[in-house]
C-alpha cells in the first residue's frame, strides 16, 4: 500500500495576512484599538454631536458573510458636530460584530476589556464627497458611531432586526422590511464618547474613519446574543 499523502492545506486567513492584500492594513491609524481611558484627553470645548435619522422607510437586512448589515437605502439622515468640524455626514448602513464566544465579540476594547458585541453606524461625508464609495477612500470620508453591547435586558429596537436573522442565514441573503425603526434608539442614553482617527476594522482597512465610540454600553439579552451567534458563526459561509 502507498502511504496516503495527506493533503496539508494550511489555510492562512485573518488579520495577520490582510497586509499582503490590503497595504492599508500596515498604516499608522489602524482600528480597532484598546481605549486606555487614563490616556484619553478631555473633550474640552468640542461642539455637541448631533444626529437625525428617518424612521419610516424600507430597510434591508443583508448577510454579508461576517455579520448582518442594515442598508439605509439612501434615505435622509444627518450626523454633524463633535469631532466632525463643519461637515455633515449621512447614515449609509449599520452592522454588528459578534464573537464566537460570548463576552468577547467587540472590536474595540476599553482598558483591555472586550464586550459581547459592537454595533457600527456608518456615515459618509456628504459635504465633501458625492458617494459612499468615494468617501470611503478619504481620510475624512467616514464617521462611525460605535456602540458597545453587553448582555442584560432585551433590546426592543435591535429585536426588529434580530427576529429577521433566521431568514438570512447564508451569505448574500437579504430581506427587506418596512417596520418603522429609529436608529437613534440603538444609541445609549448617555452620549459621552471617545473619538480618534482610525480605519475600517475589516479589509480593505482603509484609513478613512473618524471613530466615535460611546462610553456607555447598551444592553441586549442573552437570547439576542445567542441568535446573532448561531446565525453568524454557523450560518456564515466564509
Ligand atoms: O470595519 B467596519 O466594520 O467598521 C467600520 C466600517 C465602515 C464600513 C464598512 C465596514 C466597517
Ligand atoms: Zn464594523
Amino acid at each position: 500500500y502507498y502511504p496516503y499523502l495527506v493533503p496539508v492545506v494550511i489555510l492562512i486567513v485573518g488579520p495577520a495576512t490582510w497586509v499582503e492584500k490590503f497595504p492599508e492594513a500596515r498604516g499608522t491609524r489602524q482600528s480597532p484599538v484598546d481605549i486606555v481611558t487614563s490616556r484619553a484627553s478631555s473633550g474640552g470645548s468640542a461642539p455637541p454631536l448631533v444626529w437625525r435619522y428617518s424612521v419610516n422607510h424600507p430597510r434591508s437586512v443583508v448577510n454579508p458573510g461576517y455579520c448582518w448589515r442594515v442598508d439605509e437605502n439612501g434615505y435622509d439622515s444627518e450626523l454633524r458636530g463633535g469631532p466632525l468640524g463643519s461637515d455633515v455626514y449621512k447614515l449609509q448602513q449599520w452592522h454588528c460584530h459578534w464573537g464566537s464566544v460570548n463576552g468577547e465579540g467587540s472590536e474595540h476594547t476599553v482598558d483591555g476589556r472586550a464586550f459581547s458585541g459592537e454595533l457600527h453606524l456608518v456615515h459618509w461625508n456628504t459635504s465633501k464627497y458625492n458617494s459612499f464609495t468615494e468617501a470611503a477612500g478619504q481620510p475624512d470620508g467616514l464617521a462611525v458611531l460605535g456602540v458597545l453591547l453587553m448582555v442584560g435586558s432585551k433590546h426592543d429596537e435591535l429585536d426588529k432586526v434580530v427576529r429577521l436573522l433566521p431568514y438570512i442565514q447564508h451569505k448574500g441573503d437579504k430581506v427587506t422590511f418596512s417596520e418603522p425603526l429609529n436608529p437613534a434608539n440603538l444609541l445609549p442614553k448617555r452620549i459621552a464618547y471617545w473619538t480618534y482617527p482610525g480605519s475600517l476594522t475589516t479589509p480593505p482597512c482603509t484609513e478613512s474613519v473618524t471613530w466615535i465610540l460611546f462610553k456607555e454600553p447598551v444592553q441586549v439579552s442573552a437570547e439576542q446574543v445567542r441568535l446573532n451567534l448561531c446565525y453568524y458563526v454557523n450560518g456564515k459561509n466564509v
